[in-house]
């Protein structure tokens, strides 16, 4: 599934009706028609519903929600918050056949209306403004909006919340906080951004009947669901042994902390990877052994506990490396990543310090054939791109898209929609994961996860896309089962692991 800018959608929506010759009439009946279905499936007739519809199409999808609940005998009326005349086109057309069918239309005079008839109802169907939002929103839209957020027990937003921006990048907007939005057609930018998803309230996409020979020329981002991970996950022969599911090298942890690499390595052999060994100082080793049997151990020389390099490490040994977890700041830890940018072969995932010492290697980076993953939460991905953490996160499918491309990378921008990004700018997005992987040591057990799913069979972008789907979905299955967002260690979703393949694969 897409996820689209606005002029994304109106390209799709034009070819609908341009190409295919599908008329916007039709398309607005079918968005609100899939809108109603929702509703009368689990909304009781005995609830008042009342629609409050503007100048748009939004507004015109907002009529045909009302004539269908209508004809299924539901206690509704419109609000039209815009004069007259500017219900024109496909609106207007919606309008009149709702009329026609006995619909009561109030057309709002002043906003001091508006507030009585919200409490008055049950739910509120917000059709006031969509995805042709234009800047913030004017009065008197903006105080109707107000009244809805102050006066509305709940609230359902069609396509998005009115006021809100569809595209990344916008911090100026006053928008009605909805309690669900169903969304017509594709998911937009803003419901995967930390400033706007929360707009959204709970959300799903419905279909408008586009067809699906229409496709997107510029929409190069999708979400990565379930049924994607089910259809890619790479089985795993019954005449397999250790080496087909790859030799993995973790580099990281120190005596102060072993517990990072520890995660790792386990986390990867967890996930399925054949054969891990673990890099590390020398005296940390007991401490990274005693808690994980099955890896192998490279030692590594040490001063003060932390690894220096006097011992080279023989990345060509390897299918995929991973490196950077606790491996700490210094100038010896920053030779290893430099040595692995120019000798490993094989992909390169770089996380937590490896990344602060990237930064002083990006030119070696682009310079790289083999491919190089980086895993960066927010902190780091501006660290890396010179921004603060706030701008970086008004346009994250921007940056990440201009920095993959610039750097020749992949990009794992980790966070509650975590973006990945492939070096020819194709991003998807996982939504899995909750609040409690807000802890130490969570990006540890993801790097594990990635290693081991970067040496499977399988495309890199997939084995990035599932390996954060196993992440999050891990953690939401042990908060719905044996823990809580605030109980929840890193190290549980070790079990989490299992807990996923066993319900997907
Ligand atoms: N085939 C299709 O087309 C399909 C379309 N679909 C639906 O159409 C929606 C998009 O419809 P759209 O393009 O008509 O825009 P829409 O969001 O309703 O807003 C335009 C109105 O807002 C107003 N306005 C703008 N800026 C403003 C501001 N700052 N402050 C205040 N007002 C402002 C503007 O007024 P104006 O500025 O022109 O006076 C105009 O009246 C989309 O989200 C989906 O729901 C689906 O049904 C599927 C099929
Ligand atoms: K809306």
């Amino acid at each position: 599934m897409y996820i689209v800018t606005a002029e994304e959608m109106y390209d799709m929506d034009h070819g609908a009706m341009n190409k295919v010759g599908i008329d916007g009439k039709l398309l607005m009946e079918n968005a609100g028609r899939s809108i109603a279905a929702s509703l009368k499936e689990r909304v009781s007739k005995t609830y008042r519903i009342l629609v409050l519809a503007g100048g748009g199409n939004n507004g015109g999808d907002g009529f045909v929600i009302a004539r269908t609940l209508l004809d299924n005998d539901f206690d509704v009326t419109v609000v039209q918050v815009v004069p007259d005349e500017k219900i024109i086109g496909d609106a207007l057309y919606h309008k009149q056949l709702f009329v026609c069918c006995g619909g009561n239309v109030t057309v709002m005079q002043t906003v001091d209306e508006v507030g009585p008839m919200i409490s008055r109802v049950d739910i509120v169907i917000d059709a006031i403004a969509g995805i042709g939002m234009k800047g913030r929103l004017r009065e008197p839209l903006a105080s109707v909006v107000d009244v809805v957020n102050k006066k509305a027990s709940y609230v359902l937003s069609v396509d998005i919340p009115s006021g809100l921006p569809a595209n990344e990048g916008i911090s100026d907007f006053y928008a009605v906080q909805a309690n669900e939005t169903l969304i017509t057609g594709f998911p937009k930018q803003s419901a995967f951004l930390e400033h706007t998803a929360p707009y959204y309230g709970n959300w799903q996409v419905v279909s408008f009947g586009l067809p699906s020979v229409i496709t997107s020329d510029g929409a190069h981002r999708y979400l990565w669901t379930e049924e994607q991970f089910r259809k890619t996950i790479p089985e795993r022969g019954r005449y397999s042994h250790k080496g087909s599911h790859g030799r993995g090298l973790a580099v990281g942890g120190s005596a102060e902390m072993p517990g990072s690499i520890t995660m790792t390595v386990h986390a990867a052999l967890r996930t399925g990877a054949g054969l891990v060994t673990a890099a590390t100082a020398k005296s940390a080793i007991p401490a990274v052994a005693s808690q994980c049997m099955e890896a192998t151990y490279l030692a590594l020389g040490e001063t003060n506990g932390r690894m220096n390099n006097e011992l080279p490490i023989p990345f060509d040994n390897y299918d995929a490396i991973v490196m950077g977890m606790g491996m700490g700041r210094h100038h010896e830890a920053r030779s290893h990543i430099r040595k692995a940018l120019e000798e490993a072969s094989c992909p390169l995932i770089v996380d937590a310090d490896g990344l602060y010492h990237l930064k002083s290697l990006l030119a070696s980076v682009k310079k790289r054939k083999s491919p190089v993953v980086l895993t960066p939460h927010p902190g780091e991905m501006a660290m890396l791109l010179d921004k603060s953490v706030p701008e970086l996160l008004q346009k994250p499918f921007a940056y990440a898209k201009m920095a993959a491309e610039k750097y020749g990378v992949y990009i794992v921008l980790k966070g509650p929609f975590t973006i990945i990004t492939t070096p020819d700018g194709q991003q998807t997005v996982t939504t899995t994961g909750n609040e409690g992987l807000a802890k130490g040591g969570s990006g540890d057990v993801l790097s594990g996860i990635i290693l081991a799913m970067v040496l499977q069979d399988q495309p890199i972008m997939e084995a990035l896309s599932n390996a954060c789907f196993i992440h999050g979905k891990a953690a939401d299955m042990l908060i719905a089962d044996t823990h809580s967002v605030y109980d929840l260690l890193a190290s549980d979703l070790l079990h989490g692991i299992s807990k996923v393949y066993r319900t997907f694969v």
